[in-house]
This record gives C-alpha cells, sequence and structure tokens, in this order.
C-alpha cells in the first residue's frame, strides 16, 4: 500500500479496520497462555491458526511496517512495539500530554506480560517507562533513547498501571527525562532517561 495517497478519511477507515484484528491477536495471546482445553482442541486451534495465518501472508510486507507518511503528513507507526495499531505485542500505550509538559499513560498489562509470578516483567516495565520518557523527551524535536536507567523499588502487579514523565533539562541535542510506573499503591519503578537526537538527524 502506497501511504502517501492515503487521506485522513482513509486512515481512520484503516484504523477500524486493523484495531479489532490486533484486538482478536492479542486476546489471542491471552487465551493461549490461560486456556485449559482439551489436547484435541490446542491441535485443532493450532491447524486453524495456520490456515488464518498463511491467509494474512497471502500479500504483505517483505520487511517491518517501519515508519509511513500519509499524504496529509500524519506519521504512522503500526508495527511499534508499545504503541503500533497493527501490533498485538504492543500493551497498546495511549499517551496523553498535559499543557504543563508532563506526558502520562494509563494501560493494562495482562498475563502475557509476566515476569515474576504475577508480576510485570522488568522488561516490559522498561518498555513502557522508555517509551512515555521518549515521547516527553521529544516533545521538541525526535530523540532517540541514549541511556535508561531504572530502579525498580517493588515488584508491580499485572493489571492497570500509570506512567508518567517530565522533561528535566534540555541541553542542544540533549533531554533529560525523570519518570515513574506506579499501581495503585504507589511507585513501582523509577526512570531517568537520556534522549538523544542524533548527530546524523540534527
Ligand atoms: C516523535 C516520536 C518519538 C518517539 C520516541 C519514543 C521512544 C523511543 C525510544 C527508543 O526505543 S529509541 C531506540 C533505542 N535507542 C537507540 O537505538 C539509540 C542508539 N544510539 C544511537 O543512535 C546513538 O548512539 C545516539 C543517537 C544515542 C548518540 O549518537 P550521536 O552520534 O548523535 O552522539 P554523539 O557521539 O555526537 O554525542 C552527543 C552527546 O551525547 C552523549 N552521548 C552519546 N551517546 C550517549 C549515550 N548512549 N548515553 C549517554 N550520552 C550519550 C555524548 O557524550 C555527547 O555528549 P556531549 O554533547 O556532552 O559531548
Amino acid at each position: 500500500m502506497d501511504f502517501a495517497d492515503v487521506d485522513r478519511d482513509e486512515l481512520e477507515r484503516l484504523k477500524l479496520l486493523y484495531r479489532p484484528l490486533t484486538d482478536a491477536v492479542r486476546e489471542l495471546v491471552d487465551a493461549t497462555i490461560r486456556t485449559e482445553v482439551d489436547d484435541d482442541v490446542i491441535r485443532e486451534a493450532h491447524t486453524e491458526l495456520t490456515d488464518v495465518t498463511a491467509t494474512l501472508r497471502d500479500a504483505g510486507l517483505s520487511g517491518p511496517f517501519g515508519t509511513k507518511v500519509t499524504g496529509d503528513g500524519i506519521s504512522i507507526a503500526w508495527g511499534n512495539a508499545a504503541v503500533g495499531t497493527r501490533n498485538a505485542i504492543a500493551p497498546p500505550l495511549t499517551i496523553e500530554v498535559d499543557d504543563d509538559g508532563r506526558h502520562h499513560s494509563t494501560v493494562t498489562l495482562g498475563a502475557a506480560y509476566e515476569g515474576p509470578p504475577g508480576l510485570v516483567h522488568g522488561g516490559v516495565c522498561a518498555l513502557v517507562l522508555d517509551h512515555v520518557l521518549g515521547m516527553t523527551g521529544s516533545a521538541d524535536g525526535r530523540r532517540l533513547t541514549g541511556t535508561l536507567t531504572l530502579k525498580y523499588l517493588r515488584g508491580t502487579p499485572l493489571g492497570t498501571v500509570h506512567a508518567e514523565a517530565r522533561t528535566i533539562s534540555v541541553d542542544g541535542r540533549k533531554a533529560t527525562v525523570r519518570g515513574t510506573l506506579s499501581d495503585a499503591d504507589g511507585v513501582t519503578v523509577e526512570a531517568e532517561g537520556l534522549f538523544i537526537t542524533p548527530a546524523s538527524r540534527n
């Protein structure tokens, strides 16, 4: 598909087309982890899913989705591991921005994100914080993570979590951002990141 031919209405139509598919795959991942059906049912599901995958592969990109730009100049990263509209692995995050620049996101992390029993995997905590801090540090230009430091104060229970971040300072290409991941009882992970605009893009 040539996204240069896609306008806002078509983009909206495509989102409405793909989101339910992605949600269904996400549900499938959860069901695959938690199912206790009989062996025959597992084998039958495997066969059916293999057929569905083959159908989707009838036409497709030769590599990852990357970033596409629509005719209206909207950048979309539908394969992104944190926010991708077409990525069932993405939680997915929706990030809101306050007038004072605070970025925040509330998301539910279920069985697919488990690390220690009942707790969110530390790498998934890092994924969420990297993206929320990265977006915060990219408010005035696109930056990549240079260094991300996390302090895991206690385990983060699976369920609804909240991430938020603020930019502490900007020094040319470098932005220092701090943030937290929390559950209902308070902060579980503290994060600080240095986000940098690559010299090649400066
Ligand atoms: C708008 C949408 C935005 C969405 C963002 C969402 C968040 C996404 C988060 C990610 O997943 S990003 C992917 C993970 N990160 C990477 O893959 C980055 C890989 N590393 C690089 O591309 C480069 O190493 C980097 C851009 C970080 C720096 O390369 P440069 O060649 O531009 O750095 P340079 O050597 O010119 O150094 C510039 C300054 O940064 C410092 N620096 C360089 N790399 C650093 C580093 N890794 N950590 C800390 N500081 C670093 C360096 O010391 C220097 O400091 P000073 O200005 O004080 O001299």
